[in-house]
């Protein structure tokens, strides 16, 4: 396996101003983030809101200075470039490469454009294609979504949340990228469309080669699509395994959480919200001593409270945790992994 993209001791800070309780005060909304995404997986960040999944996802593709680290990208034809040092000018055509899909395709799909026009944006942007090659590769994108060519007229308010979601994937497609950030991608979609949508995505994935880095709240859609999970709290990595080893036998009791929370195994057959998750997330802003975790952690002990867990290798496996007794505790795992005939 190749890298494609290297997060190294990543951090970001987040200074705030504004309201007088909060003058001077810092938000470590990443904190030392390492991760790699090999070329051609599926990589999935999960965690509760506000853990910096989003922020993760900004910082890669610069949308966001980072405070301190670096992402290194290895495209296949260039070398090794840390696009945190780009100029804004330098970083251009990486941003052809590396592609985000959005959480609500309604906010981020201009309603007063034509879906063909929201689609040839990226190309008219980058100056890539004109005329019929323009128009033949945004008709071809369209179709490889499953929407109609005859459709491309319309504006975004006339087609169904899925429907907009394929617009959105389209228009990521369409430069032909290599990398491709879902951020909450199908969250705003009924189950049943989420399936579809799931399915178009992993499809994609095979006929375009791409890689991706699936961010997602919810666990049940990261084992239906991910290769390896990145499970983050309060802007730390707590656990990096792949999927089937993190199902089956999670190695941070934050995981084992996360996972007792799942209502039931499959996807289509989900009804309503995941189980409410016990205890409070501290405010990033006065994260507590040790261990991120241990203020909800049901086996923290006074270790968990004084030193902070380095993130490393349990039993010398591909399973990485961020917990003293990753190698002791007998966490419970979940379902075992679905098929992938969900829709
Ligand atoms: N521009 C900003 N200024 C200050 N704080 C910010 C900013 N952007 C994000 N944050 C804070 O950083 C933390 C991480 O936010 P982020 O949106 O990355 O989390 P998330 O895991 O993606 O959550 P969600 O699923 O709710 O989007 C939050 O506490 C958020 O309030």
């Amino acid at each position: 396996m190749t890298a494609l993209l290297t997060v190294e001791n990543l951090s970001k800070v987040f200074h705030l101003g504004g309201g007088l309780f909060r003058q001077g005060r810092e938000l470590v909304a990443l904190n030392d983030i390492n991760l790699t995404v090999e070329k051609g997986e599926t990589l999935a960040i999960v965690g509760e809101s506000g853990c910096g999944k989003t922020t993760l996802g900004r910082c890669i593709i610069k949308a966001q200075p980072v405070s301190s680290g670096h992402v290194f990208y290895n495209p296949d034809e260039g070398g090794h470039v840390d696009l945190t040092t780009l100029s804004k000018r330098e970083i251009k055509p990486y941003r052809r490469d590396i592609r985000m899909i959005f959480q609500d395709p309604m906010s981020s799909l201009n309603p007063n454009m034509r879906i063909f026009d929201i689609v040839a944006e990226p190309l008219r942007v980058h100056k890539l294609l004109r005329g019929r090659e323009l128009e033949a590769r945004v008709y071809e994108t369209l179709a490889k979504v499953g929407i109609s060519p005859d459709a491309a007229g319309r504006y975004p308010h006339a087609f169904s949340g899925g429907q907009r979601q394929r617009i959105g994937i389209a228009r990521a497609l369409v430069l032909n990228p290599k990398l491709v950030i879902a951020d909450e991608a199908v969250s705003a979609l009924d189950v049943s469309i989420q399936a579809q949508v799931l399915n178009l995505l992993d499809d994609l994935k095979e006929e375009f080669g791409l890689t991706y880095i699936f961010i997602s709240h919810d666990l049940g859609v990261v084992n239906y699509i991910a290769d390896r999970v990145v499970v983050m709290y309060l802007g730390h990595v707590v656990e990096n395994a792949p999927t089937e080893m993190l199902f089956e036998r999670p190695r941070h009791p934050y995981t084992e959480m996360l996972l007792e929370a799942l209502p039931i195994a499959d996807p289509t057959r989900r009804k309503g919200r995941n189980k409410e998750l016990k205890g409070e997330i501290p405010y990033l802003g006065n994260r507590p001593k040790g261990c991120p975790f241990h203020t909800r952690c049901k086996y923290a002990a006074d270790r968990c409270r004084a030193e902070k867990p380095e993130l490393r290798p349990v039993h010398g496996t591909a399973q990485l945790a961020a917990c003293h007794f990753a190698e002791t505790l007998d966490l419970k795992g979940a379902y075992e992994a679905p098929t992938k005939a969900i829709a």
